[in-house]
Order: structure tokens, then sequence, then C-alpha cells
């Protein structure tokens, strides 16, 4: 397919999923399907423009004075491409396959963009391309930065990798940095960069027209020395402090991204129990477990009615919470979310916070620690949260976001001048720290019980 019939087709996706209000995935999957002739290089390239669509979805439809999907289209190749009139009046040129030629509204919108003044007045969630019901809740933390904050957040992420510390080893000693080097060079071909806070991360750009590496069919992957996490997820588990020895309880475990992390730390000494709300979430951890070498997790699979956490009550060294959240950190990542979000869902994730910091106090030895984790921005889900947890739990209290980052070592004093902190914890997000929005709490228990 010409680039042209790929925007075309990027059109059509869109409008689909504007009219039928259905997921992303689901539309590319069915265009896919009627479409066969298109190649991989082509569906690709077609998921790429309408995620990046949505991502702009708000300041396309702004510039172009219009909401239809061939507007946002063409904000989108304007905005975030970079493709000047000229450039899109050849491509949108109405021959077979390809858009209809641009009329004279679309002309004067693009060439608006070029004297730099179409968001002079525009409204914050517009310039900033978030839902309008989340300006308020986004101001109250970011202030007058939300809108940067919000462009940076409409970018697309890299794809990060980390290490697998336990799976390494034995081939290249026990330091991170020359086992983070053996890797980056069995995957020269990728062209990594070493993270800048995780001592473990690798980071791959994608270009905007490049598919995601297939990294589930390098050999490293395969000999599980490789998972596919965000830098910001690898940080929040290494801020969790994890060591060899503790007894450590990964209460929202899902599929086991961040306990891999966290066996890693503990170089597979000392015992961590995963579980989750959800058995069908857990399932997948088994076979990630194996591959990743790790030899400390017990798995607890839910059972109705059944407390399967009930014999460590009061012993964790440390519970990690990976909260259930909204997800606002990850808009980058999931930029159909974003729209999608409804006030209703947010109460939801509230409840469910509360009911699994609730339970972590309990398993919790005197002295130990809760680390909460949310990939959230809003504070409701994350300082009000622990607020309201440490008024319900007197016996906590947050150890300063100074102490937390000193995991990170040589990189903890920039990483500590780049985030947000508050006296409950602290944020990271993609403007900030170049990773997905992060928000992570440590919460002492004191020893006099
Ligand atoms: C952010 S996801 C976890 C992601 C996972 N830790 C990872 O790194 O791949 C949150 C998880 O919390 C689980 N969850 C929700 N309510 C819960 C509860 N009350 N107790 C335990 N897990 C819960 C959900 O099923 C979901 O898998």
């Amino acid at each position: 397919m010409t680039p042209s019939a790929r925007i075309a087709a990027a059109i059509a996706v869109l409008a689909d999923i504007e009219a039928r209000r259905r997921p992303a995935a689901d539309a590319l999957k069915d265009w896919g399907l009627s479409h066969r002739f298109a190649g991989s290089g082509d569906r690709a390239a077609i998921a790429g423009l309408v995620y990046d669509a949505l991502r702009r979805k708000a300041s396309a439809a702004h510039l172009m004075g219009a909401t239809t999907s061939r507007a946002v289209v063409l904000g989108m190749l304007r905005l975030d491409r970079g493709l000047d009139l000229a450039k899109l009046e050849k491509m949108f040129d109405g021959s077979r396959f390809n858009p209809d030629p641009l009329t004279a509204d679309e002309r004067s919108a693009l060439a608006a963009a070029a004297d730099g003044k179409a968001f002079a007045d525009a409204p914050s969630h517009i310039a900033g391309d978030y839902p309008e019901w989340l300006d308020l809740p986004l101001a109250r933390v970011f202030g007058d930065d939300r809108v940067a904050e919000g462009r940076a957040l409409a970018h697309r992420a890299p794809l990060d990798l980390r290490v697998n510390t336990l799976a390494v080893s034995k081939e290249a000693g026990r330091d991170p940095e020359a086992l983070r080097g053996t890797i980056a060079a069995e995957l020269a071909h990728l062209k990594p960069q070493r993270t800048r806070w995780s001592p473990v991360g690798l980071r791959v750009a994608i270009g905007a027209d490049a598919k995601s590496p297939p990294v589930h069919a390098e050999p490293a992957f395969i000999k599980g020395q490789i998972e596919v996490q965000d830098e910001g997820s690898q940080v929040a588990a290494l801020l969790a402090a994890a060591r060899p020895g503790d007894q450590v309880i990964d209460l929202c475990a899902g599929g086991g991204g961040k306990t891999l992390a966290l066996a890693a730390s503990m170089a597979n000494r000392g015992q961590l129990y995963a579980t989750d709300l959800d058995k069908r979430r857990l399932a997948p951890i088994h076979a990630r477990l194996e591959r990743a070498g790790v030899r400390d997790v017990q798995v607890r699979t839910p059972r109705p009615d059944v407390d399967v956490l009930e014999d460590l009550h009061g012993r964790a060294d440390l519970v990690v919470v990976d909260a259930p959240c909204t997800g606002t950190g990850t808009w980058r990542r999931n930029p159909d979310a974003k729209w999608r979000m409804r006030p209703g869902a947010l109460s939801e994730r509230l409840a469910q916070q509360r009911t699994v910091l609730d339970r972590a106090a309990g398993l919790v030895r005197p002295g130990g620690r809760i680390v909460y984790v949310t990939c959230s921005l809003l504070a409701d889900e994350n300082t009000d949260q622990i607020q309201a947890f440490l008024a319900r739990h007197p016996g906590f209290a947050p150890v300063p976001a100074e102490k937390t980052v000193s995991v990170l070592g040589d990189a903890a004093p920039a990483f500590l001048d780049s985030v947000l902190t508050f006296p409950e914890g602290l944020l990271m997000t993609p403007r900030r720290t170049g990773t997905d929005g992060f928000f992570v709490s440590v919460l002492r228990r004191s020893i006099a019980i």
C-alpha cells in the first residue's frame, strides 16, 4: 500500500471506532480481516496512524475546526508528523485508494498551523489533549503545567526492556551494568540505549512508521534474559527495595510484571508470594516465572471464601500493592483508554484501592513496609488515597521520597529533582522522567504494636 492509501485506511478505521464506539484494537483487527491483501508493514503503519490520531484527537480537531475522522488524521499529520501543506496536498490527491483532495477550509486550517497561533486561545484540555472532565483533577496535581504534561502523554512511548539479572548472571557476573552491556550487545540490531534511572533497563526508540520489533522472538527473550517493562514500572519495583532473604507479598500480581522484577532484586533468596483477586489475570505468571528462572515465588491462586494468605498475617517484611487504577499515566501506550475513561471508573477504582490497602495493612509485620503503586496521575488515587489510609491506620507513616530514592544509587539525586514529590510519595510522568506516569508511596509500620 502507498503511504496515502494507508492514510485513507486509517481514516476509515477511525470512523468505525467513532461510529460504533468500539475499542481501537477491535476496529483494526476487523479492518485487517476484511483487507487480507495488506501486509504486516501496512497494518502496523495504519495502526500507528490510528493511535497517533487518537493521541492528538482534541488538538488535531481544534486545528482543523472539525471533529471528523478525516479532520483528526489531517490535524495529526500536521501537528505530530510535521507534514506541511504541500506534502499533504500531494498525499490527498483523490486518486484511487487515496483520500479526497483537500478542501479550501482544510487548506486554510493547515496553513494556520504554520504561524503557531492555532492554540493561542485553546482551553487547556484541548492544547493538552485530554478529556475536559479531567482538567480540574489534573490542574490540582500539575497546575499550569498540565498542558505540557498532557502533551508529553500524547507522544508515542518507546519500547523499554528490563534485563533479568537472574537469567544473565551466570554468563557475565553479578554486576548489573556488565549484564546490561552483555544484553545491549546481543540486541545491537535494535540500537538499544541504556535507560536513565533503571540500572537494568534498555530503551528502543520506535519511529513513526515502524513496527514494534518482535522482541518475543529474540533469543534473549526466549532464554528469559529480558522482559518488556516500562522504565517507570522497573523503577517502581526498585523503589520497593525488596532484599534477598525478605518475606514479600505481591498482592496485586496480575500477570507478574512487578513480581519478576521483585524476584530479581531478591536474587532468588527469601520468599515472594504472588496473588491477585482475579485468577485469570494471575494465570500467565506461572510460565513467566519459569522462563525468567525465578525460584523463590509461591503463587497463591485466589479461592472463593478462602483467605489464601491467612498464614502470612502480620509477617511480611514488604507488601507490594500494584493497585488497580485508571491508568491515566499510561495514556502514551493506551490513547484509546484516554477518551473512553468515565468518572464511574474512577470511583470503582478508588473503592478497590481502599480494599486492597486495608488488606495489605494486616499482612505487614511491625517495622515492615507497604509499597503502594499506581500508574495514575490523579490525586484521588494517589496522595488522597494514602492520606485516607493513614487516617484509618495510624500505625503507618510515609517514608520521605529522599530516602525512598536512595536505592537508585548515582541516579538518585537527578531522579529526585525530576519527579514531583509529596509528603505521601513521588510521581513520575513522561514529561518529568521520560517514563509512564507512576505514583509510588512507601509506608512503614511502626515497631510498637
Ligand atoms: C495494575 S494491575 C497489576 C499489574 C501487575 N502487578 C504487573 O506488574 O503486571 C492491578 C491488579 O489488581 C488486581 N486487584 C484488584 N482488586 C484487588 C484486590 N482487592 N485484591 C487483590 N488484587 C486486586 C486486579 O485483578 C489487577 O490484576
